[in-house]
């Protein structure tokens, strides 16, 4: 049979299915199905308690792959063989037979879009429905939409501190195995990348693939003699001619503006250099740095960049792996437009000038100050293992069963849940988001132009008044009666949607250092349902 075309996204998550759990879930599932309680009404709320990267908000991410876990979730007689092997014997047959009935047909999946900025406390998903089986998706959800929406907000913020400059992503090396490196590349681009190197990724994702080439390519010539092919097609002559003459003439006419000697210069950097010009005449794109990037990199860079010139192409750029980038980018930059100007090459002073080598947001944000002369920066390491913060918290909690609230209580009061049935208002002014308002599901949604009591969820005085201009209720309805029901944006429009997000969202909120917390309240009904069953539920000490 003939190569089938794969369809755009469904290669990286066959390894996405019901066992893809903690042991937990299934005893419990046990435990319910025993104490008859498997078709108890449950509503459960996903959250996070805290920004990560001691920043003030989070792109949410991962919601196409959790609809796909909910759409194909089923266990398998290799499953429940497996199961027999490993649980107690004292479990009962009957249970394996039910588990394998057990489908997502009597769940009802709500979520805040994919892409959009959110903070802690906010139901992202709300799952309600059959007890049992929303109970089992707890880890599995939680597995897809944590590293996901870690992985666009650290993408967010390199693209928040690197403005227009290009971004790429380098990271699959260093990424955390296989599954990791492809979702780095897929959420770096939802969050603002401009490509990767990951190939794979190209492909399943439909995302630009982008790249260079390594030190080890530069080190695998010695000599202007190694070299086996010599010729170019001159575009301007349509003939086929030599193309090391003109590079090594033109190599001696920078020798005097670069300030060195010839014999200081590696001539198997050279022979490097025009190999790849010879294999990719219209994408020559240099790594300067293996030698030296002043003494050697970029004389011999430029001389093959004015040789492609004569046979009329335009080189791309270098690639800067090492040393002070700033300081580096600047003499490069003034040698590109020095040449320009005295060999009347007018995209020569444009030519791109990328930077490599354990870049991080705090790199990006220093470099910024320094009047660095780069275009683009691919970054690896800091990206896709989000070393600033490994993990996000998010966490999956029964707010409600069979219709009354379940409250988690805790001694640290930001890990008390708010509970029950709950929707989620976003209320803005004329030009940003203002505050997310949680609000009971019976109650009626604020309006546009009304005045709205929009209270601190546990500090009684802390309390105002919006009228917001406009008001967006943030938990859509994606699933119901066994199927989506909601339009999935393809990769492009969610990464557009990240974008126009974080544009409504205040910049002290965003900023690196030092942000403000973005308001997030809870309605005076709310306020008064949330203290009472916390009154209710708590014990009363008694002191001896
Ligand atoms: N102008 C700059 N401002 C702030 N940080 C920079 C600047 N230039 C480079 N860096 C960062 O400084 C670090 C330099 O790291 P390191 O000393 O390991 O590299 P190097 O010595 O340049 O490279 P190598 O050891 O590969 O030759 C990198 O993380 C790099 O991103
Ligand atoms: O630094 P990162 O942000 O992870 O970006 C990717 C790095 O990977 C490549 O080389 P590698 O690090 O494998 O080797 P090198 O540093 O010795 O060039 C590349 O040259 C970058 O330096
Ligand atoms: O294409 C590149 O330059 C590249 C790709 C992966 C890692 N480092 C660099
Ligand atoms: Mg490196």
């Amino acid at each position: 049979m003939a190569d089938q075309p794969q369809s755009k996204s469904n290669g990286q998550n066959e390894i996405v299915q019901p066992l893809l759990t903690d042991l937990y879930q299934i005893t419990m599932a046990y435990a319910y199905w025993k104490s008859k309680k498997t078709d108890d009404y449950a509503v459960f709320d996903l959250f996070f308690r805290k920004n990560p990267f001691s920043g003030e908000f989070t792109v949410f991410a991962g919601l196409e792959e959790c609809l796909k876990l909910i759409q194909k979730f089923r266990f398998s007689d290799s499953d429940i063989a497996y199961l027999r092997q490993i649980l107690p014997s004292t479990i009962e047959n009957e249970f394996y037979e039910y588990l394998k009935t057990l489908t997502t047909d009597n769940i009802k999946f709500y979520a805040v879009k994919e892409g959009t900025v959110v903070f802690p406390k906010i139901p992202l998903i709300r799952v309600e429905g059959q007890l049992v089986v929303a109970q089992l998706l707890e880890t599995t959800l939680l597995n897809l939409v944590n590293y996901a929406s870690l992985m666009t907000t650290n993408a967010a913020r390199y693209r928040l501190a690197a403005g227009h400059l290009k971004l790429y992503e380098f990271g699959l090396r260093r990424a955390q195995g296989p599954d990791g490196g492809l979702s780095a590349s897929r959420y770096s681009y939802i969050g603002g990348f401009d490509g990767t190197s990951n190939v794979l990724a190209g492909k399943l994702f439909n995302i630009p693939v982008k790249g260079t080439h390594a030190h080890a390519y530069i080190t695998s010539f010695n000599s202007i003699d190694e070299l086996q092919l010599i010729t170019l097609r001159n575009n301007n002559m349509g003939s086929e001619e030599n193309f090391v003459r003109p590079v090594l003439k033109w190599r001696e006419k920078l020798i005097s503006m670069f300030g060195v000697i010839l014999s200081e210069v590696n001539d198997g950097e050279l022979a490097a250099f025009i190999s790849f010009a010879i294999a990719f005449p219209d994408g020559f794109m240099a790594l300067v740095d293996t030698y030296d990037v002043k003494r050697s990199g970029l004389i011999n860079f430029c001389a093959v960049a004015l040789g492609l010139h004569d046979f009329g192409y335009k080189a791309i750029g270098i690639r800067l792996d090492s040393g002070d980038l700033a300081y580096l980018s600047n003499v490069a930059r003034d040698y590109f437009e020095k040449i320009s100007n005295e060999y009347a090459v007018p995209y020569f002073s444009r030519l791109v000038i990328m930077a490599s080598n354990d870049i991080n947001e705090e790199t990006i944000l220093s470099l910024n100050d320094q009047d660095h002369k780069i275009d683009s920066f691919g970054i690896g390491t800091h990206l896709v293992t989000c070393q600033k913060q490994p993990a996000l918290g998010c966490v999956y909690k029964m707010v409600e069963l069979n219709g009354e609230p379940r409250i988690k209580l805790s001694q640290d009061v930001g890990k008390v849940t708010i509970p029950g049935r709950k929707d989620v208002f976003r209320l803005y002014g004329t030009t940003h988001s203002l505050i997310d308002l949680l609000q009971k599901a019976d109650e009626s949604p604020p309006i546009a132009g009304q005045k709205t009591l929009c209270r601190h969820p546990f500090q009684e005085s802390t309390r105002a008044y919006v009228i917001p201009t406009r008001v967006e209720q943030l938990l859509n309805l994606y699933w119901q009666d066994g199927q989506i029901c909601n339009r999935l944006p393809t990769l492009e429009e969610t990464k557009t949607h990240v974008e126009n997000s974080l544009k409504l969202i205040r910049p002290d909120i965003k900023r690196s250092l030092n942000p403000t917390p973005y308001k997030v309240a809870v309605s005076d009904n709310l306020y008064y349902f949330l203290h009472k069953l916390w009154l209710d539920n708590a014990p009363i000490g008694e002191l001896s």
